[in-house]
């Protein structure tokens, strides 16, 4: 059951979905996790979640929307853990009811719970109108995600270490350009995925323009993820030889693909196909975010 005020007065944040346009994992690190330089940029669209403030301190979640049904809204959820640390973090008992419409395929490469959990930071910090300072912020998301304090800002930005280490880097041509994201329906656990990676550092990330981006940009958890699920291939032939096609790749560890194109109509025509062939993939058509 909805919270009876929910869509009255709610404040509303977009959880922007994340792709990797290139990941290099350059090693394995003594604490398990991987030293990553990536390339992060956002698309236009995500998730949805709107809030409105109650006074006896409960968190409250609702979960709807198409992908609803495959997320659970227990403490594990990541939305209900960012509110906690920030609940925790500020000391105090103000609470909230939270609504998540869950737009973005779960595990999928994408961020949705790291772009959720962010979200939710920056639509609690306005809903109880509190400001927290930028290196704060940055540790409460860190402790969420790896992936968590990039998505505070979901703005392009190079990411270093586990992924603390961010750089505003606007990339000549990316920022505006229309983007396909196809998921073939398959979840993949992150962990996994690196821990099928081999080793092998295949070289640092020259991200200074999206020519060096597209011939020399790899996403290092491709080929594991392709062996743990092998229609990744095929989602990547599929969007492979379209007219004006500028790059498809896949997304952090898998399995939705991206592939960037020229102009929205050379989308739209690879969408109408792709999707013709395969009615059972997800896709969306979006564009890559401008700050
Ligand atoms: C693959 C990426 O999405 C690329 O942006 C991220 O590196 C993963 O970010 P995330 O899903 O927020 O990851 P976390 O929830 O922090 O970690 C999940 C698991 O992924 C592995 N992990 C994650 C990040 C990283 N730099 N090295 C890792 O080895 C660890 O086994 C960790 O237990
Ligand atoms: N609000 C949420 N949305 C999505 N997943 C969530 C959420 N809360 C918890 N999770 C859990 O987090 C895990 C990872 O979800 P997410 O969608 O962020 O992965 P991902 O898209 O593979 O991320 P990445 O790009 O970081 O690899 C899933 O196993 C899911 O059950």
């Amino acid at each position: 059951m909805l919270h009876p005020d929910l869509d009255a007065e709610a404040m509303i944040e977009t959880a922007y979905a994340k792709v990797n346009v290139a990941l290099h994992v350059r090693a394995r690190r003594d604490d398990g996790y991987h030293a990553l330089e990536s390339l992060f940029a956002f698309a236009d669209h995500g998730d949805r979640l709107s809030a409105v403030a109650t006074d006896d301190g409960a968190i409250d979640l609702f979960i709807d929307g198409p992908f609803g049904g495959a997320l659970d809204a227990g403490p594990g959820n990541l939305v209900l853990k960012a509110a906690r640390a920030l609940q925790a973090y500020l000391g105090d008992q103000r609470g909230a009811a939270i609504r998540l419409t869950k737009i973005l395929p779960v595990a999928s490469g994408i961020g949705g719970g790291s772009a959720d959990a962010a979200a939710t930071l920056r639509l609690l910090a306005r809903l109880w109108d509190v400001r927290i300072a930028a290196e704060e912020l940055a540790g409460l998301a860190l402790d969420l995600g790896s992936d968590v304090p990039a998505c505070v800002a979901s703005v392009t930005q190079m990411v270093t270490g586990r992924g603390e280490g961010l750089r505003r880097h606007p990339v000549k041509g990316l920022e505006g350009t229309a983007m396909l994201l196809v998921n073939p329906g398959v979840g993949l656990s992150t962990a996994q995925v690196f821990n099928n990676w081999d080793r092998v550092d295949r070289g640092p990330l020259d991200a200074a323009s999206l020519d060096a981006l597209v011939a020399q940009g790899r996403n290092d958890l491709q080929a594991p993820a392709v062996a743990a699920a092998p229609v990744i291939a095929q989602v990547l032939a599929a969007l492979e030889g379209h007219e004006g096609l500028r790059l498809a790749r896949m997304s952090g560890s898998g399995a939705t693909c991206f592939a960037l194109f020229d102009s929205d109509a050379a989308m739209a025509d690879a969408a109408m196909a792709v999707q013709g062939a395969h009615r059972d993939w997800w896709m969306m058509e979006t564009r890559i975010r401008t700050a």
